[in-house]
């Protein structure tokens, strides 16, 4: 239940249809137990997902809170040495006396959690999911329609350690989300034969991130994957995502 907020009325965004059966993503790789899919990415790398982490209408409370009560901005940041505006609007909430965060030359202002008590709500629940899991910052993301999207990175800053676990929930529209394997580093000594090495299938993984999940990045996944949250033109409705991340 969710305790620290108003309900909001809903608007006509949300789907009417929520009792759709739910396949498993990559049914063949996947090892599922309570809930969680497991993908093996190989080299201590994986991903768990879990469509149904939130109910459906405590997921729509969230949401609706989130949108209405976050201070969101859209950024200028650096990609590739060029300014540019980020392509979704962000807001970044950490615990106090840590660390300041900078990514693509842009230094977020750090909310406090008490400031957003739902927020505290989410972080137990995914705390919860995940034994043994400690997450102290927060980094949201709001797409407004499918032209707002995030590009191929990993979340690889230094502040994060070698093997960041990451937590992200996310709540409105669905979308693709992709992770693809980065090209392995070139030996100049190679023979041109070995330097061209064809795509595999278990190089790319793809997921529809629906209303209320949860996908989890854990091991070497940034040191050793890129992902992103492509453009669908077709996407009309507003998405928010949570990342929760441990600064060490
Ligand atoms: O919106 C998403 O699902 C991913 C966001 C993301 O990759 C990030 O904030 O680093
Ligand atoms: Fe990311």
């Amino acid at each position: 239940m969710i305790t620290s907020m108003l309900k909001l009325k809903t608007t006509e965004c949300e789907p009417t249809n929520h009792s759709d059966p739910d396949p498993d993503p990559e049914e063949s790789t996947a090892e599922k137990t309570k809930g969680m899919t497991v993908i093996d990415l190989g080299n201590a790398s994986q991903v768990l997902y879990m469509s149904r982490f939130l109910s459906y209408q405590d997921s729509w409370d969230y949401f609706h809170y989130l949108d209405k009560n976050i201070h969101w901005t859209r950024p200028t940041i650096r990609v590739f040495g060029r300014s540019c505006i980020q392509p979704r609007d962000t807001c970044y909430v950490a615990s106090e006396g840590l660390p300041d965060l900078v990514y693509s030359g842009y230094q977020p202002r750090a909310y406090s959690w008490n400031e957003f008590p739902p927020l505290r709500e989410i972080l137990d629940l995914v705390h919860k999911a995940l034994p043994g899991s400690k997450f102290n910052s927060l980094l949201l993301n709001r797409y407004k329609g499918g032209n707002d999207y995030v590009g191929w990175h990993a979340d690889d800053e230094k502040l994060y350690g070698p093997t960041p676990e990451i937590a992200s929930v996310s709540f409105g529209c669905e979308r693709d989300f992709f992770l693809k394997k980065k090209p392995a580093k070139r030996n100049g000594d190679d023979p041109p034969s070995k330097r061209t090495k064809k795509n595999n299938d278990s190089d790319q993984h793809s997921f529809v991130l629906k209303h209320g999940s949860l996908l989890v990045m854990q091991g070497y996944t940034q040191r050793d994957w890129v992902h992103s949250v492509p453009k669908r033109v077709k996407a009309g409705a507003v998405r928010i995502n949570l990342t929760f991340r441990l600064i060490c």
